[in-house]
């Protein structure tokens, strides 16, 4: 979809900015471009919409070279959204919305319809925030209306300049989420510039780690933090790279550990037996749908009755494909040494424990599978103990 090749920028006075740049981004790819203060982030990001000419190489949008497209037209195909939103201080958040639209020749009641679905989408309530002026919005609330406007047009293409670099730490993680969610909806193709390796590895399908002017590795995020491609980006990505790719691999299957399972309805006879022959402390407990009710310990091996009257509700577990880091923090939530894992979506069947012990073996399989790029099932790690 956007195709840099051989993409060099040379300011008047000798700077370098950008050097000899290819890469591409995929259609409905989100692609965040990370790092240093003066790495190039922006040139790169502003040539796309020829805000600033390269002076050597072509970017191509859709296979055309935007050389030849009039800024103007080209810029009606890109949203554009920064740190300082720039809205129209005059025109209420309804008509700040619906500028571009109606600038395109929408009708002005379809374009403010339009608007108001939008401002909806971003999480403003068109009724309460519609009528409002800029200066009467937070500023988290002001970059979500400078997304929506964005999208108003409904290009398939936007950039993201630093757009939540302005707000604290809380609504900036509110606003990265809602984008997330916004993104899995409308699909559109984004090249979005922080200097902040942790937005970077939350948001991007895949990462542009920039050194100087070039890219030091391009990349999906737990590729990055798991095997850098240089000691720049190690050193980049920080000494805790290691806790912060816990955020983004996956639990699958093959993670998991397999307990003795037993059903409700079981006798405890039963269940007692299948625990002290597998020498296990627990087991899980499946009703008669196999969907997970709890667990029961060893220690409640009273011989009579069924499960049903000795199983303790469990409410730890997650849906395969969360990350180890949610498995990590609902282990520690519910104060519990292992969770249940389910199939999609959560209301799937029971798939297995992830204790403490195999939540790290997952870890370092993934860092060696991505470092030797191969599937994390064909990698077998050694345990200490
Ligand atoms: N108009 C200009 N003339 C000369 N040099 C420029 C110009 N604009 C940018 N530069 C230089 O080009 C380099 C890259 O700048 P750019 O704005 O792309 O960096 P960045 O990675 O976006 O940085 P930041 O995160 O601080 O915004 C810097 O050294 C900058 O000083």
């Amino acid at each position: 979809m956007i195709r840099f090749e051989h993409v060099t920028k040379r300011y008047a006075d000798g700077t370098t900015a950008v050097d000899d740049l290819s890469f591409e981004v995929a259609a409905g790819e989100l692609v965040t471009l990370v790092g240093p203060s003066g790495c190039g982030k922006t040139t790169t990001m502003k040539m796309v919409n020829r805000l600033i000419e390269p002076t050597g190489g072509r970017i191509l949008l859709d296979g055309e070279d935007i050389a030849g497209v009039d800024p103007v037209e080209l810029r009606r195909r890109i949203g554009y959204v920064i740190q300082q939103v720039g809205l129209f201080p005059h025109r209420t958040v309804l008509d700040n919305t619906a500028t571009v639209p109606h600038l395109l020749g929408v009708k002005r009641a379809e374009a403010r319809r339009r608007a108001a679905e939008l401002l909806d989408l971003v999480g403003l309530d068109p009724a309460v925030y519609g009528s409002r002026y800029p200066e009467q919005l937070s500023g988290g609330q002001r970059q979500r209306v400078g997304v929506a406007r964005a999208l108003a047009a409904d290009p398939p293409v936007l950039l993201m300049d630093e757009p939540f670099g302005a707000v604290d730490p809380v609504v900036r993680e509110r606003l990265q989420n809602e984008f997330l969610k916004l993104q899995s909806q409308v699909r559109k193709t984004v090249l979005f510039v922080t200097h902040d390796i942790e937005e970077a590895v939350r948001l991007g399908d895949r990462i542009a780690v920039y050194g100087q002017g070039s890219i030091e590795q391009f990349d999906a995020p737990a590729v990055v933090l798991g095997a850098p491609a240089t000691p720049y980006v190690a050193d980049f990505v920080g000494a805790d790279r290691g806790l912060k790719r816990l955020s983004v691999t996956p639990i699958e299957a093959g993670d998991l550990e397999q307990p003795p399972v037993v059903h409700l309805d079981d006798p405890m006879r039963t269940a007692s037996a299948r625990l002290a022959e597998q020498g296990a402390r627990w087991a899980v407990v499946l009703d008669g749908e196999d969907n997970l009710h709890g667990w029961i310990p060893a220690g409640a091996a009273a011989q009579d009755g069924t499960v049903r009257e000795h199983a303790r509700r469990m409410e730890a577990w997650l849906p395969v494909g969360a990350s180890l880091k949610q498995a990590f923090s609902t282990m520690l939530q519910h104060d519990a040494g292992w969770i249940a894992v389910l199939g999609e979506g959560g209301e799937g069947r029971f798939l297995g424990v992830l204790t403490p012990a195999r939540l790290h073996e997952a870890l370092r399989r993934s860092i060696d599978a991505d470092g030797r790029r191969v599937s994390r099932t064909e990698v077998d790690v050694e345990t200490v103990g």
